[in-house]
């Protein structure tokens, strides 16, 4: 089982991981409508307007009076700290606009940010909160948290107003996109200074109304799959005798965020919430009657000064570290040890120096962006406090060849 190289199968493999590569959705879509309504506020005894056909500085002015400062979400806390977020905010029970998201918006959003590939269900939008940046507000480069397991997105639209600066600045796989009006998912975004003016957004939370469920899901089907390609070159390269045949798993690196919580969150209820394209993959892997789950995939922290970590824990659940007393060997090792899942290693790697280990052939790289950090106590010469550093990443097993890949074989050892 040790030591597979992937040798001669490099070009089949660099087709498959091309193709997989094109199911990325982008992360965030804009675009523009048109307003000219009018928004009322309640303001210290009394109410206010403003009018968008034609809203004057006064009138904006009086607006940013009557809104509180705007807070941000720190590890699960409202923060107010004016260094990284200053802007004006005013809870939806406090006004009310003539502003509304209709079902075209819906429908662009769907097409953009899920492609309407995996039927998702229907989406509720739910306003969330109304922000005023003034002359010298921004908001610094940050991810916006989940409200809840459900929501994926956020829909922020920025009411027209005479203004400088305020753009919304998106960093994603190293390149910057500056927007004007936008939806954005789980990447990290920035607001620039306003210079001049007032810039006044009002935020929706975008939800999945229904608890999704791709692999049953029964929606309208497209007249042509769209993810047929992928499936013949992930089915041809199965097929190729020299691809694992000791048997091993697919790895693929999760493009979204979800909200989770390592100390009681289970894997398996997880999987049923992956979006987009990370739900294509989950559709591809079942096409091919694959065994799919998410694993929590565990590696000791000074893995990340090398270029990569070649060795890593997939475990079937998240592993509750904090409760550990000591651990007494390197954390994959001890992990092994004490709990179910299997040590893997990258074939492209160096090679493997263990029976126990399988290989991983990671299909989409593994991503970083569900990481995690669990402290243990590692007992070296001095017990000292230290880390493993862990991610979520989807995996499909290959079963060696010769045997079936369906789940009843599972309980036949070699
Ligand atoms: O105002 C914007 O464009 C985005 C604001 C933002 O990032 C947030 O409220 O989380
Ligand atoms: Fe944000």
């Amino acid at each position: 089982m040790s030591g597979y190289k992937l040798g001669k199968l490099s070009q089949q493999l660099s087709s498959v991981k091309e193709a997989f590569g094109t199911i990325d959705e982008p992360p965030f879509c804009s675009g523009t409508v048109p307003f000219s309504g009018l928004l009322f506020y309640r303001s210290i005894g009394g109410a206010g307007a403003v009018n968008f056909s034609s809203a004057t500085e006064e009138e904006l002015a009086s607006l940013a009076g009557a809104c509180q400062r705007a807070t941000f979400g720190v590890e699960q806390k409202d923060v107010l700290d004016e260094s990284y977020r200053k802007a004006g905010k005013m809870d939806p029970s406090e006004f009310a606009t003539q502003f509304s998201v209709t079902p075209d918006m819906i429908d662009a959003i769907r097409d953009t940010l899920l492609q309407s590939r995996v039927d998702q269900g229907p989406i509720r939008v739910e306003l969330y909160k109304l922000n005023v940046y003034g002359p010298g507000s921004f908001f610094k480069a940050h991810v916006d948290t989940p409200r809840d397991d459900k929501m994926f997105g956020s829909l922020v639209v920025v009411l027209p107003t005479v203004h400088e600066g305020g753009s919304l600045i998106f960093r994603h796989r190293g390149q910057e996109h500056t927007l004007d009006t936008a939806k954005a998912v789980d990447i990290e975004h920035e607001v620039s200074v306003v210079t001049s003016g007032y810039r006044v957004t009002l935020t929706y939370n975008l939800y999945f109304s229904e608890l999704q469920t791709p692999r049953t899901a029964f929606g309208i089907m497209p007249k042509e799959d769209p993810l047929s390609g992928i499936k013949e070159a992930l089915s041809a390269l199965l097929d190729d005798e020299k691809f694992l045949p000791h048997g091993g798993f697919l790895g693929f690196g999760l493009s979204h965020k979800y909200p989770f919580n390592p100390q009681t969150t289970h894997l398996e209820h997880l999987l049923p919430r992956l979006k987009g394209s990370d739900a294509d993959i989950l559709k591809i892997c079942d096409s091919l009657s694959l065994r799919t789950s998410l694993k929590a995939i565990y590696h000791h922290k000074f893995s990340f000064s090398t270029r990569k970590p070649s060795r890593y824990f997939l475990a079937d659940d998240f592993i509750d570290l904090d409760s550990e007393m000591q651990v007494e060997y390197d954390i994959v090792d001890y992990l092994q040890h004490t709990y179910d899942g299997t040590r893997v290693y990258d074939p492209d790697g160096p090679a493997s120096d263990s029976e126990a280990e399988q290989p991983i052939v990671w299909i989409k790289p593994l991503t970083k962006s569900n990481s995690f950090r669990e402290a243990f106590v590692a007992f070296g010469n001095d017990a000292t406090l230290d880390f493993a550093w862990g991610d979520v990443c989807l995996v499909a097993e290959v079963h060696a060849l010769g045997k079936e890949s369906d789940s009843e074989s599972e309980h036949v050892s070699d």
